[in-house]
């Protein structure tokens, strides 16, 4: 199992954006493809989280719980959001 805070994924994500191949980053893929279609991946990890938290493991939880998160910072990239534009929030 890879491990990573969520900061080092958001800088290693930024950077398969901007140079990665779409061919071999899922990040640079879906940069390209768009907000649409991050934002129904985003949707979809969504509801998978509520039904591994409700039905599913706390493993099975916790890895829905880090598809979440790493499509929200796909989304990020995608818009240009930085991370202390969301933590401003916080
Ligand atoms: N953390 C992740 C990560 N989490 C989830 N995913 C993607 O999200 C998918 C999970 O969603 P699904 O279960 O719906 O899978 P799927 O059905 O194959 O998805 P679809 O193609 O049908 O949309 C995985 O198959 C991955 O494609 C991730 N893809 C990449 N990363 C990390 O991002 C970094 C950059 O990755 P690349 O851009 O691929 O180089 C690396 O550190 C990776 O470990």
């Amino acid at each position: 199992m890879s491990k990573k805070t969520f900061e080092e994924l958001f800088a290693e994500l930024q950077q398969k954006a901007a140079t990665g191949d779409p061919a071999t980053s899922r990040t640079a893929e879906l940069v390209q493809a768009g907000v649409h279609t991050i934002g129904k991946k985003i949707v979809e990890e969504a509801a998978e989280v509520w039904m591994a938290a409700e039905h599913e493991s706390h493993d099975a939880a916790a890895e829905e719980i880090s598809q979440l998160l790493y499509h929200l910072q796909v989304m990020m990239v995608a818009k240009g959001i930085s991370l202390d534009d969301v933590y401003a929030h916080l």
